[in-house]
């Protein structure tokens, strides 16, 4: 069966925010998981409003639902590997714990993500000094995810220092392929490059994980122009599920499958719940995936 290989997952970023932790916040944990269940998933990622391991583990294993990984911020450049470790170390063992395969990492120095400043105008540039720093700061952090049983994934992200195909390059020609992979996230590099496939092509072979993230052009235009901020722009509706925008995702699952990227595509739309009901877009998600990408014929329209 054409794409037996993929295990497909959808994040609790539709329901809840980490990066706004009061949207979303009557949704509970159970609520996202028979959501998960009942849109036809296989797993999720970790959100920060998870509880201990063994507390989910139970209501995983209540839903038969799998964890692939759990976002990493780090500061390796501000504030020195050392400092990184101890936290890095904790949250490995934490996701040994609930059987992840990945530890998802972004360098977050300078990272206008979280703040009130343009997303498109001002995110941060590593000097050489400090992409040496990153490299080989994140090399260690990859053996020591080895260590738990984990990969460690690079997330490319808009408003940080590695966002751009350019920036991309950098980091995976600096990086050891043995300890760092990369996480391709279609919107991110979407929005950034306003192409989906050059950097797909191009480092096809380091990609450990994927965020299917779709984008709508018109509000990201919008977006642009009004020099929003990242958490204006989602909240504007930039994201959306797959197939609800304007990227090509059969060109980019054709690609992965022809390629043999074997593991997760974890569908990731981050939108205001008050305004995008989670479990619709997460079932129109799935809609397209089991209609549009897996179907061997093509539906007629
Ligand atoms: O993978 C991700 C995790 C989020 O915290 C982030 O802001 C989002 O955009 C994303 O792609
Ligand atoms: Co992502």
């Amino acid at each position: 069966m054409r794409g037996q290989d993929i295990a497909w997952g959808i994040a609790p970023i539709g329901w809840r925010n980490d990066d706004i932790p009061e949207i979303g916040a009557g949704n509970t944990l159970q609520h996202l998981l028979s959501d998960i269940v009942v849109a036809g998933f296989e797993g999720t990622e970790v959100g920060g409003f998870f509880p201990e391991a063994h507390l989910l583990n139970k209501e995983l294993q209540l839903r038969n639902l799998r964890i692939a990984g759990q976002w990493f911020s780090s500061f390796i450049i501000r504030d020195g590997l050392d400092r990184v470790i101890g936290q890095f170390r904790t949250q490995c063992r934490y996701l040994q714990e609930v059987k992840a395969d990945v530890i998802v990492v972004s360098e977050q120095t300078g990272s206008v993500q979280g703040l009130d400043r343009s997303v498109f105008a001002e995110k941060p540039e590593f000097d050489d000094a400090e992409w040496k720093t990153l490299c080989e700061g994140l090399n260690e952090l990859g053996g020591i995810a080895g260590e738990y049983g984990l990969r460690l994934v690079y997330h490319h992200h808009m408003g940080t220092g590695v966002q751009t195909a350019e920036e991309i390059d950098r980091l995976m020609e600096g990086t050891d392929p043995a300890r760092v992979q990369l996480l391709y996230d279609t919107g991110h590099i979407f929005v950034s490059d306003g192409d989906c496939m050059t950097i797909l092509r191009k480092h096809i072979g380091r990609i450990g994980h994927v965020h299917f993230k779709d984008a709508r052009l018109n509000v990201l235009d919008d977006c642009r122009r009004n020099g929003r901020s990242f958490m204006q722009s989602f909240l504007s509706g930039m994201f959306t599920v797959p197939g609800d925008g304007c990227i090509d995702f059969k060109e980019v699952f054709d690609f992965l499958i022809a390629e043999g990227y074997k593991g997760w595509i974890v569908v990731e739309a981050e939108q205001d719940p008050d305004v995008a009901h989670p479990l619709e877009y997460a079932l129109m998600a799935r809609r397209y995936i089991n209609e549009r990408l897996l179907a061997q014929t093509p539906i007629q329209t």
